[in-house]
């Protein structure tokens, strides 16, 4: 017993003291990588902050990508950024949506966590008084189209991308929320059609309709014109701009704010069906055959 006692301690002497030294650490950090960043953030001179999506291969929205989002929306507010640019780091693909893996075969726990935080990011999103832009340099259909639509002014690069709120394609119904949305920017009457039909839009189309504001030819044309709206707002008195904001946009905000809850009871109940689940399984195999 004395000799294994002797030999622990003999042990935690050398740990203790190989702690410290360079071979330690960098053994350490072989054997523990920091798990990949999700979202990523450059801050330029004029402090309008690039906000990258960078989940490949194609940004589906899981429950860690919504969860760094949302930080880094707050993280901006505290440091006064002047505006948002949220792109891609895929040259294809914008945001394929909610990451349908989060919702196939769930956890219960895991489902509400991950319904909770896409709530809580998009109204991060929605409600910011930063200005924000989407540079749409790719696809984005259902929640990505959601998170671009959530933007003030959206860039995106054309002719051969689509966008829309695509779920009634899927025999699901976009949450009162994600119509809201639409509304906000092409009004009730387009808003209808394009959602009852779970339309997914060509760019030019988008453009014909308002649901997006500018088509370009590449992505630094979208972040150029990204720049030249949010440089606009140099001139306006900020918090004149913030309450107008706040304001045009109360009815999303107040259905968040007065329905998360309702909300998130009808997703779950929604979800967690059997022909719901079965349709996600098949969904998901129907996607891996058209490779
Ligand atoms: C469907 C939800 C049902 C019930 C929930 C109830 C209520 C939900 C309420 C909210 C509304 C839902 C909103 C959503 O956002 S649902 C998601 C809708 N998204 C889509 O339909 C897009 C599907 N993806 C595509 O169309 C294409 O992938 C895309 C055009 C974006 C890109 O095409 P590309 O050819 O470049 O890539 P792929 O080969 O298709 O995909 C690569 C890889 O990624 C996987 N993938 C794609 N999209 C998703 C996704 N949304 N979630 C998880 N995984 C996705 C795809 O399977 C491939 O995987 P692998 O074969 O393993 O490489």
């Amino acid at each position: 017993m004395a000799v294994v006692c002797r030999n622990l301690r003999a042990f935690a002497q050398k740990t203790s003291s190989l702690r410290c030294t360079p071979n330690f650490l960098r053994l350490y950090s072989q054997s523990k990588p920091a798990p990949p960043k999700l979202v990523t953030v450059d801050v330029d001179k004029a402090g309008v902050a690039t906000v990258t999506l960078d989940r490949p291969p194609v940004n589906s929205l899981n429950t860690g990508l919504l969860e760094e989002l949302g930080v880094a929306i707050k993280d901006l507010e505290a440091n006064k950024t002047r505006g948002i640019i949220l792109t891609s780091s895929s040259n294809s693909v914008f945001s394929a949506g909610l990451d349908i893996l989060e919702m196939y075969e769930p956890k219960k726990q895991n489902l509400s966590l991950f319904w909770t935080t896409l709530q809580n990011t998009w109204l991060s999103l929605y409600r910011t008084s930063i200005p924000t832009v989407a540079a749409i340099n790719g696809h984005a259909p259902a929640g990505g189209c959601l998170l671009a639509l959530s933007c003030e002014y959206r860039v995106m690069v054309g002719p051969k991308f689509t966008i829309g709120l695509n779920e009634t394609q899927l025999g699901i119904v976009a949450p009162q929320w994600f119509m809201i949305c639409m509304k906000d920017a092409v009004g009730r009457r387009q808003a209808e059609m394009a959602l009852t039909a779970g339309k997914m839009f060509s760019t030019q189309e988008a453009l014909n309709i308002g649901l997006i504001d500018k088509m370009v030819s590449n992505k630094e044309e979208a972040i150029a014109e990204a720049q030249k709206f949010i440089a606009q707002f140099a001139k306006i008195p900020p918090l004149a701009r913030r309450m107008t904001k706040e304001s045009i946009r109360q009815e999303g905000i107040k259905y968040m704010e007065e329905n998360a809850i309702d909300d998130l009871k009808a997703f779950m109940d929604l979800v967690v069906q059997p022909n719901i689940q079965k349709g996600l399984g098949m969904y998901l195999e129907a996607m891996k055959k058209s490779k």
